[in-house]
């Protein structure tokens, strides 16, 4: 089972009911959620009761946005208002543009560029620190709406591009792909970045989702905690992974290392291969399977199957020297390759749509808060007296 250790309940080893420890807060059950649902050893992930293969296959990242926050899928009505709602708050103030313009170095890491940015958003939000739910709904379809402005804006303003506005039209991944790249996106295109919101939008309670519901626990407001989620996002043993698997096929591509050698490479210096392992899944993450067809897809579409060919070298290899499997990260880096998107916003873009199931799990966390404040064993020295300072040696 994908957690089977409950904190609360769980005793030391003599058996005395003090709360166990466990490194990294491996196997502990912090708290119940509706949202998602894993299974490490199947390799099944349910958002709140549907599977991720069919929400992948039939559900846009709207209707799934939707269903994080309120529980069903909407009708068709209630879709319509939201894609009005998200259309219209996809603008972000000009001063936002002009902070990104002016104010950030072109080299900087987008994922730092958005990390300031959506803390500045708060400034521009009336409704930023009214904790009522309708209100913190309100802000989770903006901040939803609004980063994919930013990350597109930041990318063509490094290249000293113009900015594009966004339409006020479609979906998140079509205005998406438009803004960055200043022309529609072809139906293949735009359903693959679609599927890709789909299934990056939710995982109970990774690092960076766990960040927001400590900060949310304290009862401060929604983009302080999102802007704790972009930067446990960040690292590269989480959302950053899918930007350092891009680097090696791109460097492997390169060198005329093979894949096999490579995999051995890393494993005898004892480093990890990214985009491989994972906390929960000890078999192939089902959101892999769905991301090595789309890259499949595109592969044959493109004439290009290197980057697929490379990765299924890689993971085969790595399952059978370590017995590990691939992870969310480590087919989504080749399909935006060829969605001809930057390495660099690849984590930007888990963000894009992970901000829904940060947003739905933070409605979550207020709807029963309890502060979330685990201990720490203390192991370090007693008993010192402090010497004056000319004393010390
Ligand atoms: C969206 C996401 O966040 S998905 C995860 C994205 N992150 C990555 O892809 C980074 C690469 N993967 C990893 O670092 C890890 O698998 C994690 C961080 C995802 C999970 O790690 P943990 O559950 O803490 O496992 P931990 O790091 O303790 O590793 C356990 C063992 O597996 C090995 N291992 C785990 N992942 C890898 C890997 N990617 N490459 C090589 N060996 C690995 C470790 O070296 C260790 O081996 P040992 O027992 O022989 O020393
Ligand atoms: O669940 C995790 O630890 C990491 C992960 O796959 C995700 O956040 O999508």
């Amino acid at each position: 089972m994908a957690e089977p250790t409950t904190a609360s309940t769980s005793t030391d080893a003599a058996g005395n009911g003090a709360p166990q420890k466990s490194r990294g807060l491996e196997g502990v059950t912090a708290l119940d959620t509706e949202l998602s649902f894993i299974d490490g050893q199947k390799g099944e992930l349910l958002y709140r009761g549907y599977t991720i293969e069919d929400l992948a296959q039939n559900a846009s990242f709207e209707e799934t946005a939707y269903l994080l926050w309120k529980g069903e899928l909407p009708t068709q009505s209630q879709l319509d208002d939201l894609n009005g709602q998200l259309r219209e708050a996809r603008q972000v103030h000009p001063d936002l543009l002009d902070h990104l313009r002016h104010h950030t170095p072109k080299g900087a890491n987008p994922m730092a560029a958005m990390r300031t940015a959506l803390s500045m958003l708060s400034a521009y939000d009336d409704e930023a620190d009214v904790m009522e739910p309708e209100a913190n709904y309100r802000k989770a379809v903006r901040l939803t709406a609004k980063l994919p402005t930013l990350v597109a804006a930041f990318d063509r303003i490094r290249k000293g591009k113009d900015v594009i506005a966004p339409t006020g039209e479609g979906s998140t991944a079509h205005d998406f792909l438009y803004q960055l790249n200043g022309e529609a996106p072809g139906p293949a295109a735009e359903e693959i970045m679609d599927a890709a919101l789909v299934l990056h939008a939710e995982h109970g309670l990774n690092a960076s989702t766990f960040t927001a519901r400590v900060i949310g626990s304290t009862l401060a407001d929604m983009y302080s905690a999102v802007v704790g989620a972009v930067g446990a996002l960040k690292g590269p043993l989480h959302g950053g992974a899918n930007i350092e698997v891009m680097k090696t096929l791109l460097e492997l591509d390169e060198s005329g290392e093979t894949a096999q050698e490579f995999v051995d490479r890393k494993i005898e210096n004892k480093e990890k291969i990214m985009g491989i392992g994972h906390r929960v899944y000890k078999t192939l993450d089902p959101r892999a399977t769905i991301l090595r067809n789309l890259l499949s897809g595109l592969s044959e579409e493109k004439g290009d199957t290197r980057w697929l060919e490379m990765s299924d070298t890689i993971r085969s290899t790595v399952k059978e020297r370590k017995g590990l499997d691939a992870n969310v990260d480590f087919y989504s880096a080749s399909v935006y390759y060829l969605l001809g998107i930057e390495a660099d916003l690849y984590t930007p873009i888990f963000a894009m749509s992970r901000m829904t199931g940060w947003t739905a799990h933070l409605l979550e966390q207020w709807q029963d808060n309890r502060l979330i404040r685990p201990r720490a064993e203390y192991v370090g020295a007693r008993g010192k007296t402090v010497t004056p300072v000319g004393d010390r040696g």
